[in-house]
């Protein structure tokens, strides 16, 4: 009867959110039911190989902050997982909220975390460029961690040192130390959380959060600004998306 309530009054359909695309299918973020996960035995370990030496500058694209790698070779890669190709690093970025209470664009279980943390590969097996991976079904391959507050996390430290300066030059750094050594991840098809928001991302997100303290969230990720220097500031904080609709998609777990 939800889908009657839907085709008699459209205009109050919950899927529309400002946010979504006419039509889409596999849009994301959404929230993981664990319950409703199902284990795939099938699907094989996730294969992590990065070149901290790619790394290429961190800035703020007056959405995020990206850390952005030299993609022209396959120096950085993700392989095996829920993927039939290797896809290539091209950059990882955060999403955070104003408050710890909400932050994330997955949630598990309906419970948001403070951030989440997404590193970004494409398809350069089948694709020749990251702007024609991003318009494909298996364009695009992305890796989501949660952050919850904790202990003080190292490798993240060296990132929210370089945030005031944000023009910061980076020599080299290996964002699989964001990556917690815990195995376990869901994975489902998924689309892009901004725009063009194209259902091209096969969503590969870790079940554990790595542990950052308040201070590295909410000094470094919440001082940085939408605006541009000389604009009235905007804190850069409620960078995500509200949550999508699941539709006729199932979430696979690596676990049982
Ligand atoms: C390519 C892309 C762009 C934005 N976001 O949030 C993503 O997670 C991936
Ligand atoms: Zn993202």
């Amino acid at each position: 009867e939800s889908h009657d309530w839907n085709v008699l009054f459209p205009l109050t359909s919950h899927a529309s959110s400002p946010l979504s695309i006419p039509g889409g299918t596999r849009q994301s973020p959404i929230n993981i039911q664990w319950r409703d996960s199902v284990y795939d035995p099938f699907l094989k370990p996730l294969k992590i190989s990065y070149d901290p030496s790619t790394c290429l500058h961190i800035w703020n694209n007056g959405y995020s902050f990206l850390v952005e790698f030299d993609d022209s070779t396959d120096k950085s890669i993700i392989m095996g997982g829920p993927l039939e190709n290797q896809y290539r690093l091209k950059q990882f970025h955060f999403h955070w909220g104003a408050i710890n209470e909400w932050g994330s664009e997955h949630t598990v279980d309906s419970k948001f975390y403070p951030a989440e943390l997404h590193l970004v590969h494409w398809n350069a097996v089948v694709y020749p460029t990251f702007e024609e991976a991003v318009m494909e079904g298996n364009g695009l391959a992305v890796i989501g961690v949660f952050l919850k507050l904790g202990k003080h996390h190292e490798g993240l430290q060296t990132l929210v040192d370089a945030l005031p300066a944000i023009k910061h030059k980076f020599d080299v750094f290996d964002p699989s130390c964001l990556i917690p050594s815990c195995p376990d991840y869901w994975t489902y098809a998924g689309s892009l959380t901004t725009p063009p928001l194209t259902e091209s991302v096969t969503w590969i997100i870790k079940k554990k959060p790595i542990e950052v303290d308040e201070n590295q969230v909410s000094f470094a990720f919440r001082m940085l600004l939408f605006t541009s220097d000389g604009e009235e500031e905007k804190r850069m904080v409620d960078n995500f998306r509200p949550l999508q609709p699941l539709m006729d998609r199932t979430v696979r777990s690596s676990f049982q």
